[in-house]
């Protein structure tokens, strides 16, 4: 390829870090950079990226970490020896429904940047408040009733929005803020997704929402393909709705718009060129489903900080229980997600606690954790007859379903169907390594087997792959147990860039943006260009015989054990 070649950026701020990854026209990965919040970031008394108000259930994380993230990676890509003014586009990715409070100074701040200077130095002020609300956090259940309510019942939410009202949707968040910081609100110029913040920063002005990002808000209606009146009324607190219009902005339709050029601030700092084209960022997971040409019948789980189960469809198909948001490049389509808040890090727990009681901290900190979870039998079930052990890990409270942490233990008997909360039988923490990534595949099969298939030849509904993706998409022992919880008649694939999906899918998309025939889909485009030997890896098998089966028969034991967990909740909270 020849030396002046086009280059194309892709950023990632999830949760933990910023990467940004580089790509050339044939899709081909030339660098990658990536910042880690808590080990590289000076200033900030952050833990996992993010600060905690226990009292309140809050979760937020200072935006001036992130200017100071994007400093060092770019300084970090110019050191790796990057040629900036080949980059021809530039997308991203930004954690889903965090929002960033603008100031009335962000525009001029933004627009009279001093190359001279890091950004975290000169943009510190622009913001009106210094954090963001991060997904982690679960402090709205009143506003989250009250968006339940707004168009009649969740379910109607769900219909208009794509997903009944969240604790983290950017809509509630939104509104409690009103609440708790009135004249902080009213001072605040225009609000951003993560998304449209990275963008604006590239931009030297206020980017508008992403067509898929904006999906995560309870404030979209998705088929009329416009903001929901009633529920920006009910947003603005009564602090103005042609105003709360404003301080959001309009959404344009097309994920592959030119937003204009680089910030003058890239091109005198780093050699970019002032040709160098802005394409919207998107959320984190809408840009993972564009690392590869995802089919409609393959599914994507993403083993981050959140775990997260996605697919690409053409059936707008709404329920409280999952989401819906607009497919990020192609019209027509949509995308199909569950979320869970105990993914990554709940792991982590279960990893240390064996690594604590083995006395024993491996080179390779999962060591013992793979070890121990393929040496112990699928469910824990000594032979059919033995009663299946199953369980809930929630350090953190959960999404789906929606119960406050903890940590329950059950036996499932399938021959009688009885279900009884207790320790007895397990061997804890050991039986736990197994026990807790089965709980968290059984619950994406149990919420995502309406969307499945039969392959053909009399198999049961399944995948036609399964794609892992993600931090935990090296793990090979959480890959043998997805391919058997999941099935998957072509396997369970990792992609070559391993956890770096999420910013090759916005590289991807930039890439689109930029070089795009007339009409061309992003399908279109990066399935001519992919090279499948190349790109993917075959990492275990997906549907196997027998243990599928036996996994479809402990779904029906962890329906029933969510359903008396929920109802225990209840009447805990009832006081009972
Ligand atoms: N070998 C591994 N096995 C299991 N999980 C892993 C492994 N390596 C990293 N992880 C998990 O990956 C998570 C980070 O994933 P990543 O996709 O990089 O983060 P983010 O959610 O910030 O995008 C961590 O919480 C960690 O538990
Ligand atoms: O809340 C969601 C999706 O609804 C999360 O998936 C966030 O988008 C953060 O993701 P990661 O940091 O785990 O990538």
């Amino acid at each position: 390829m020849a030396s002046d070649a086009p280059l194309y950026i892709g950023f990632d701020l999830s949760t933990q870090q910023l990467k940004g990854l580089v790509v050339n026209s044939d899709l081909k990965v030339v660098h990658v950079a990536k910042f880690d919040f808590d080990a590289d970031s000076h200033g900030f008394p952050i833990k996992k990226g993010v600060l905690n108000n226990e009292a309140e259930h809050e979760v937020f994380a200072p935006v001036a970490l992130w200017l100071q993230a994007l400093d060092g990676v770019l300084e970090s890509l110019r050191k790796q020896g990057l040629d900036f003014s080949r980059v021809k586009g530039i997308s991203g990715a930004g954690q889903q429904h965090g929002s960033v409070y603008w100031g009335q100074n962000a525009e001029s701040l933004l627009h009279n940047l001093d190359s001279t200077k890091p950004l975290e130095a000169q943009l510190e002020g622009a913001f009106s408040h210094p954090y963001s609300p991060n997904w982690q956090d679960s402090s709205t259940q009143k506003e989250c009733d009250e968006f339940d309510a707004a168009l009649g019942k969740p379910e109607d939410l769900a219909q208009a929005t794509g997903s009944k009202a969240h604790h983290r949707f950017t809509g509630p968040q939104i509104l409690r803020f009103t609440r708790k910081y009135p004249e902080i609100y009213k001072k605040t110029s225009r609000i951003s997704l993560v998304s449209s913040f990275l963008a604006s920063l590239f931009l030297g002005h206020v980017a508008p929402f992403d067509i898929s990002d904006v999906c995560g808000m309870n404030l979209w209606n998705i088929k009329k393909g416009a903001y929901d009146e009633r529920l920006i009324q009910l947003c603005s607190g009564g602090l103005g709705v042609e105003d709360l219009k404003q301080k959001l902005g309009e959404v344009p339709e097309d994920g592959g718009l030119h937003l204009g050029s680089v910030h003058s601030y890239f091109v005198e700092r780093f050699g970019f060129s002032p040709g160098c084209t802005v394409i919207p960022a998107t959320g984190d997971n809408p840009a993972t489903i564009l690392a590869l040409p995802l089919l409609p019948s393959d599914a994507m789980v993403s083993l981050g900080t959140s775990t997260t189960f996605l697919m690409s469809t053409p059936n707008y198909k709404p329920d409280p229980a999952t989401h819906f948001f607009n497919h990020p490049t192609t019209p027509g389509l949509y995308m199909f997600m569950l979320c869970y808040k105990n993914g990554g890090l709940a792991r982590e727990h279960v990893r240390d606690a064996i690594n604590e009681s083995l006395k024993d901290t491996p080179a390779h900190p999962w060591a013992n954790f793979d070890k121990i979870a393929l040496q112990t039998a699928p469910l824990g079930q000594q032979n059919p007859m033995s009663p299946m052990k199953m369980g809930l890990f929630f350090p953190r409270h959960e999404i789906v379903p929606n119960i406050s942490k903890g940590q329950w233990r059950f036996t499932y008997d399938v021959n009688t169907g009885s279900l009884q909360e207790t320790a007895d039988g397990w061997n804890s923490p050991q039986d736990e390594a197994r026990a807790i990534v089965e709980s968290q595949l059984l619950s994406l099969r149990l919420r995502s087997r309406d969307l499945t298939q039969s392959p053909g030849n009399g198999l049961p509904s399944q995948p036609r792959r399964v794609y892992l993706v993600g931090g935990g998409s090296k793990n090979k022992a959480i890959a043998k147990i997805a391919g058997e919880v999941l099935g998957g008649v072509e396997g369970v694939y990792s992609l070559d860039v391993g956890d770096n999906a999420c910013a090759l899918g916005a590289a991807y998309k930039a890439v689109w943006g930029i070089e795009r025939q007339p009409g061309q889909t992003f399908e279109d485009l990066i399935g001519q260009r992919w090279n499948e030997a190349e790109f993917i890896e075959k990492i275990a098998d997906g549907y196997q015989k027998g243990v599928f089966e036996q996994y479809g028969q402990a779904v029906e034991g962890f329906e029933k054990m969510e359903l008396q967990v929920l109802q225990q909740e209840a009447d805990k909270a009832k006081g009972h």
